[in-house]
């Protein structure tokens, strides 16, 4: 059901606003939507009715549901948001169970499983069963007990099925998320997962951290293929994948940018020791022995990733930089020039 939600999420192209828009944000805005319009008629109801607290709970509910609404749309944060939805969501389920009686407890159902939509299984969870308990202690005094109890297992059980439901989605998604991001062949990160670290790294709200980026690419790869055929060339491609990663820290990342082309991250490393690494990976490579017949080599090309410029300029740079390695005759390493802060 998470799943259909949000299909039709990302299918309204007018709220998600050219896909700028996180799923995320565009789900708590549909839950708030959907919501004003369930509770706004109830609320206007009870003050024509006379009933002006339940009419303040409920029209309260909406003012919140309403403020969130802006909030997301203008600043795109919704994680605070989910949380304080969440929380007046239950608030109000129990004011109402509390002044209107045990009629209103067919509120917490749809309270219940909305929390999964919005926050992470483990928080919906405690906040449902907090409430669940704090329901029990105002019910308690209009119901008996097997009454209560009934009442207590249901939405109980609802709580959990939409719990397991919810975490099981959750590992499913981050099951795709990782293997949509890996190549198939060399087991690194891919393209895709490039551009978005890459876009990751350049998020102003990240710590202010200089990284490198180097580009690496095998030298006469294609005499390689063409020698000693197509299969060799891809056990060429793994084990040099393999070199990468015994000679690089657990906080690097290692993409597969094109065919026989790969990009590093190197977290936190300054131009200096982004040379060093180059220079290390450089002479692991031609010491490995990636092909019995003969030697093997790359040339690497760095750029720092300076918070000044963008992506696109980081690879640029990384790419002229690689060229000039070939340039200079190969199995060499170029770095290019930084500006001091
Ligand atoms: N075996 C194998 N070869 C690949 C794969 N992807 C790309 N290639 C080959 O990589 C070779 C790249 O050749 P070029 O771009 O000419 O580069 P090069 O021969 O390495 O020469 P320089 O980069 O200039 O040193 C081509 O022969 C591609 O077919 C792959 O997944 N497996």
């Amino acid at each position: 059901m998470v799943e259909q939600v949000k299909t039709v999420a990302s299918s309204l192209r007018w709220l998600h606003g050219d896909n700028k828009r996180s799923l995320e944000e565009v789900i708590l805005v549909l839950l708030c939507m959907i919501s004003i319009a369930s509770v706004l008629p109830f609320g206007l109801f009870r003050l024509w009715e006379g009933s002006w607290l339940s009419a303040t709970v409920d029209l309260s509910l909406v003012l919140v549901f309403a403020a969130v609404i802006v909030h997301v749309l203008r600043t795109g944060r919704h994680r605070v948001a989910s949380l304080l939805v969440t929380l007046f969501y239950s608030a109000g389920m129990l004011a109402t169970v509390y002044l209107r009686g045990v009629p209103m407890v067919y509120w917490i159902y749809p309270t219940t499983i909305a929390a999964y939509f919005i926050l992470r299984p483990r928080i919906a969870l405690a906040i449902n069963t907090v409430a669940l308990l704090a329901l029990v202690v105002i019910l308690s005094r209009h119901l008996v007990t097997l009454n209560l109890l009934t009442i207590v297992v249901t939405i109980g059980l609802v709580n959990l099925f939409a719990y397991i439901f919810a975490y099981r989605t959750g590992l499913q998604t981050r099951a795709l998320h990782t293997e949509v991001e890996r190549d198939f062949l060399t087991g690194v990160l891919n393209r895709r997962a490039l551009d978005r670290k890459l876009g990751d790294y350049a998020d102003e709200r990240r710590p202010h951290m200089d990284s490198c980026l180097l580009l690496l690419d095998l030298d006469h790869f294609k005499s390689v293929n063409d020698e000693y055929g197509h299969a060799v060339g891809d056990t060429v491609l793994v084990r040099l994948c393999t070199v990468l990663r015994q000679h690089t820290r657990a906080s690097d990342r290692i993409f597969r940018y094109g065919g026989e082309e790969f990009a590093i991250i190197a977290s936190g490393a300054e131009p200096d020791a982004a040379l060093r690494l180059a220079e290390n990976l450089r002479v692991a490579v031609s010491l490995a022995q990636l092909l019995e017949q003969r030697p093997v080599t790359v040339s690497i090309g760095v750029a720092l990733m300076d918070k000044r410029t963008s992506p696109r300029e980081w690879l640029v740079q990384a790419d002229q930089m690689l060229y000039r390695a070939k340039e200079a005759g190969r199995n060499t390493v170029r770095v290019a020039p930084y500006r001091e802060a």
